[in-house]
């Protein structure tokens, strides 16, 4: 039985979180920096030996030797036909939710004029793109679907998945499965930091590609974090967290299993309720201890689950506020009239019925959603992710301000003489000055 321990605490101040919620960037960023030293190391040695690295590795943190790292694609059209036909029903179900969801996000090139030159942007889809899909303590066929679909709506060509083996070596068949329904045919079956490295500088038998995106734990995450700049990167889309506002209104037993349901992803998986009530706290409670009698979570390390008593819900929504979380769900009654209050959230689940669980497994939007404060500035994964824009200026004679001389000033006062000389050279063909 995992070491259970329940934290439950009155908070009287929305000005300072509670410390156990641990979201002061200075914790974050030393927490950050020891992971840091391990996944550096494993960076530097896939950057030098490339695939016999990454093998070494996988063997250390996957416990399997892997010969070829790319599956064959006859594995993954054989792992589609073996799937039962009513999962394979359900998968074309979700994909068709998520496809018409992430279908409204696609953006346009955009061309306007100012007198009579012409400005705009054109937008590209990046080249090519890896998707990473966890396979560590769960096997995340969902993340297939999540990653895959707003990339092949913006129109990347190119997109492979990395995806962790088990000790047999094995990726799990509905990984491969769906990547064959979904068109891909290039899995490589590697994972954690080393895979990322791997993508981020080619190898022998790895491409490098242009991006990575995709959910990880903590040394996924790190590895991204570090690569950025070598390799294009969407969220920290690390270990999963919950915030749930509860009233009188929710249903306790429900609230305790949304707790669990992203507290049993990962040890450093966080979950928090703010609720009103202290009789809804001791329920929650109650369930939560009651659940892990029959189910207790695998993991030795005590698990993050914080219930705090607000005087009002004004209170839990300026804490939300501060932890910006990944999930927000609304267990109270007046959520729609609230919702307005949220101003950091990766997802936000509204009412009884909308459990993440949902959000989880393709209700529509995507479930690849930003961890550790980062819905302050990031948003969930989107077709937007997968595309890039150039911008463009085509100036003519009679767009009046297209004074040469004008520009020529500004680079004079940044004193550079070649970008001012560059300027001055146009005034004879153009420039009314
Ligand atoms: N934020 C999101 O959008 C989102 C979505 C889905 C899942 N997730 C998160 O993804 C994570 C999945 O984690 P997972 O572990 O199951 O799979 P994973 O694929 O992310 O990580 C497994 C890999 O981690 C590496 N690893 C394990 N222990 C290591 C160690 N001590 N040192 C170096 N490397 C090590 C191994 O190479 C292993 O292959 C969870 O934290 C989950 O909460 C997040
Ligand atoms: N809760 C995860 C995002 O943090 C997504 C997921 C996939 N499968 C189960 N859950
Ligand atoms: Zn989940």
């Amino acid at each position: 039985m995992s070491d259970f321990i329940i934290q439950t605490k009155t908070i009287k101040d929305t000005n300072t979180l509670p410390s156990e919620l641990q979201i002061d960037p200075r914790i974050i960023y030393r927490e950050l920096k020891e992971v840091e030293k391990t996944v550096q190391g494993i960076i530097e040695k896939v950057m030098k030996e490339g695939d016999s690295g990454l093998r070494e590795l996988t063997e250390q943190f996957d416990h399997c030797l892997i010969n070829d790292f790319i599956i064959p694609k006859s594995e993954l059209e054989y792992a589609w036909h073996r799937i039962k036909p009513e999962f394979r029903d359900t998968v074309e179900l979700i994909v068709q939710t998520v496809r018409d969801f992430h279908n409204k996000q696609s953006e346009h090139s955009k061309c306007f004029s100012r007198n009579q030159s012409i400005l705009g942007e054109i937008i590209s889809p990046i080249d090519s793109v890896a998707a990473y899909v966890p396979g560590g303590r769960a096997s995340y066929p969902s993340s297939v679907i999540m990653t895959v679909i707003p990339a092949q709506i913006a129109g990347v060509k190119n997109i492979l998945l990395l995806t962790p083996p088990n000790s047999n070596g094995v990726v799990s068949s509905d990984i491969l499965g769906i990547a064959h329904y979904l068109g891909i045919n290039k899995v490589v079956r590697a994972g954690g930091a080393q895979a990322i490295a791997a993508i981020a500088f080619g190898t022998e038998s790895i491409p490098r590609v242009d991006k990575i995106v995709g959910p990880g734990n903590i040394y996924v995450t790190v590895a991204k974090r570090l690569l950025f700049g070598i390799i294009g990167i969407d969220s920290l889309a690390g270990p999963s967290e919950v915030v749930i506002i509860a009233d009188e209104d929710c249903r306790p037993d429900w609230v305790a299993l949304d707790l669990l349901a992203q507290a049993e992803h990962d040890p450093l998986s966080r979950a928090i309720l703010f609720s009103t009530s202290d009789e809804v706290i001791i329920q929650v409670q109650k369930s939560i201890q009651k659940e892990l009698i029959d189910h207790p979570l695998p993991f030795k390390k005590i698990i993050p689950i914080y219930l705090f008593q607000v005087d009002n819900l004004l209170s839990a929504f300026e804490l939300t506020n501060k932890i910006a979380p990944e999930h927000l769900e609304l267990c109270c009654a007046d959520h729609l009239r609230l919702l307005p209050l949220i101003q950091h959230a990766g997802a936000i689940f509204l009412g009884n019925g909308a459990p993440v669980a949902l959000g989880d497994y393709g209700y529509g939007p995507n479930h690849v959603l930003p961890t550790m404060s980062g819905s302050r500035f990031c948003s969930p994964l989107s077709v937007r992710d997968f595309i890039k824009t150039s911008s463009y200026i085509f100036p003519q004679k009679g767009d009046s301000t297209l004074v040469y001389s004008r520009y020529a000033s500004l680079a004079e006062r940044e004193g550079f003489f070649f970008h001012r000389k560059s300027l001055l050279a146009r005034i004879s063909p153009y420039d009314t000055l």
